[in-house]
Order: structure tokens, then sequence, then C-alpha cells
């Protein structure tokens, strides 16, 4: 059923401010992960892995309960990789255990989109934990060999339309593919931790060649050390996607904007928050200075 969120009236933007910080500093400080590409990638796949579990047909999985904190979501293998983002996150819930884990998952993908120099993405806190036996099954997230028809029918599970979808995809300009946790790999050239319009800049413009990898699986590859997924180039196969490709490719702000719009509705799929619940928009480090 739908899920209420509860605000923690004892709570204020100051004390999530202070838990934005934190993960933020924790950002900064541990910048060597993953060949200095830094946390930011993965706490953003797992504040869109807690959410993309929601089913708007049966009105189960997103983000409010916080289940990615069982070992049956964690374990899923679409998540292959995340334990580090929860083990990152760890001392985090330790110093602030008043949160909900639902509430830190999401906060942590907001602040490292915000901390990459992405758009400010506003946030609502009230997600309540559930127990173990509410996790949903395993399987509830996309398949990377997907084309544009299994990638529209995929996030109208959502009630995402075609402008949400391909501005959400654009957060793999974050990070990289690991041939271990995934089955893909690259890219091996500058893997970014700057939050920008580049996929789909490189989506257009680089001469991409379908070539299998080294676990076999076929991937697009670039000459320059770019990487696609199949579900990646499937936005270049469908006219509409592409015409949202291009606009994005060309106005990186018009990217921002949507993106920011999407990826709230994504971390508050399948909540209903009190309508005078007034959206927290949090500043960035440099911002405190
Ligand atoms: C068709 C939909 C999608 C598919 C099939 C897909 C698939 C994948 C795969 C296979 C990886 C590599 C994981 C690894 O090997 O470590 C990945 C990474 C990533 N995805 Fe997606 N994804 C999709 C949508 C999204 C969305 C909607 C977001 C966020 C809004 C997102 C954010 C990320 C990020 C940030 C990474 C990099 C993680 C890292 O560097 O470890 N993806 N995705
Ligand atoms: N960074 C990244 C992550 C996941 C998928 C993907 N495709 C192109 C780049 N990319």
């Amino acid at each position: 059923g739908l899920n209420v969120a509860i605000p923690n009236k004892s709570k204020s933007i100051k004390d999530y401010q202070n838990v934005y910080n934190d993960i933020a500093e924790k950002i900064r400080e541990e910048d060597e992960f993953d060949n200095y590409i830094g946390y930011g990638p993965i706490l953003v796949r797992i504040a869109w892995h807690s959410s993309g579990t929601f089913d708007k047909n049966n009105m189960t999985g997103g983000s409010f309960g916080g289940t990615m904190r069982f070992k049956k979501e964690i374990n899923d293998p679409s998540n292959a990789g995340l334990k580090q983002a929860d083990e990152f996150l760890a001392p985090i819930y330790k110093k602030h255990s008043w949160i909900s884990h639902g509430d830190l998952y999401t906060l942590a993908g907001v602040t490292a989109v915000q901390e990459a120099q992405g758009p400010k993405i506003p946030w609502r806190p009230g997600r309540v934990d559930q127990p173990e036996n509410t996790t949903p099954e395993n399987g509830r997230l996309p398949d990377a060999t997907g084309d544009s028809s299994y990638v529209r029918n995929y996030f109208g599970r959502f009630g995402f339309n075609d402008t949400e979808i391909v501005a959400l995809i654009g957060a793999h300009c974050l990070g990289k593919t690991h041939l271990e946790n995934s089955g893909f790999e690259g890219p091996w050239g500058a893997a970014s931790n700057v939050f920008s319009n580049e996929f789909f800049v490189n989506l257009l413009n680089e001469n991409w060649k379908l070539q299998k990898n080294a676990a076999g699986n076929e991937q697009y590859d670039s000459p320059k050390g770019y990487m696609m997924l199949p579900a990646d180039f499937a936005l270049r196969q469908d006219n509409k996607f592409l015409k949202l490709v291009k606009a994005y490719a060309n106005d990186q702000d018009l990217f921002f904007n949507d993106f920011a719009k999407a990826y709230v509705k994504l971390l508050e799929s399948g909540i209903h928050f009190p309508a005078d619940q007034k959206p927290f928009i949090f500043k960035t480090l440099d911002e405190q200075e």
C-alpha cells in the first residue's frame, strides 16, 4: 500500500544539513576509492537502487522502508558493488541513528550529486524503516542488455515519461562499470566524478563499436576508451529518446533541470508526503566555507 511519510518533528533542516556535511566530508576524505573516482557514484547508485524496486502496479518496493539494509536486497546480483556504499554509510548512521535508512540512502544520493557540481536536489525526510519481511524480491532492477522498448517499458512501472527516462540515465556521467559487478567494463578513460551532460555528448559524438568484453558480454566501446551499455545505446536507437539525447547534449542547464525533477520523483516513488511538507534544499560544502 501507499507509504505515508512521517517527518521527525524534532529535526530541522540544520540536523539534515549536518548529515549531508558528514557524508560530503567523508566523500572528500576518502577520495582514493575506485582509482580516485571516489564514493559519489556508488552513493547515487544505492539511492537509485533503493528506490528502483518500486512497482506502481501493486504499490510495493521503493525507498520508504530502507530494506536495502537487509541481506536479501543488498545481495541481489543487481546490487553487486553496493555493499561498499552501505559500509561507507555505516559510521554516518552510527553518529545520526535518529535517521531512517530510507532517508539516509536517498540523502546520500542527493549529497553525491550536489557535491559532484550537479544540480540542487530538493529532498524530503519521513521514510520509516520497515521489517525484513517487507523486503521486495530480487530482480526488480533493470537489465543492461535491454533495447529502447525494454527501457521505456521498464520505467513505465514507475510512471516515468520519455523525458524523465532519458534525464535519469544521464546519471551515467558518473563512475564506471566494473566487470566483477555487472559483467561490463569501462570506461578506462577519465571516468567521472563530476556531474555533467557528458554522457549525452559522448553517446552522440563518439565512434561506437559493438564488441564482446572479457566477460563475453556485448558492449559499445569508443577509440577514446569510453563505453556504453546496450541499454545506454538504446537511447540513440529510438527517435523520441534521440531527440532528448540531442537536447541534453546541447543544453546542460536543461539536462540539470530535468534530471533534478526526475531524480526527486524516483527517490520519492511510492511515498505520500504531507501537502505542507516543504522540501529541504541543502548547501554544498563550498557554499558553507
Ligand atoms: C536502463 C536503466 C539502467 C541500467 C540498465 C543501468 C545499469 C548499470 C550498470 C550495469 C552499471 C555498472 C555497475 C558496475 O559494474 O559497478 C551502472 C552503474 C551506474 N549507474 Fe546505472 N543503470 C540504469 C539506470 C541508472 C539510473 C536511473 C541511475 C541514477 C539516477 C544510475 C546511476 C548509475 C551510477 C551513478 C553508476 C556508476 C556506479 C559506479 O561507478 O560504481 N543508473 N548502471
Ligand atoms: N559511467 C557509466 C556507468 C554506467 C553506465 C555507463 N555507460 C556509459 C558510462 N557509464
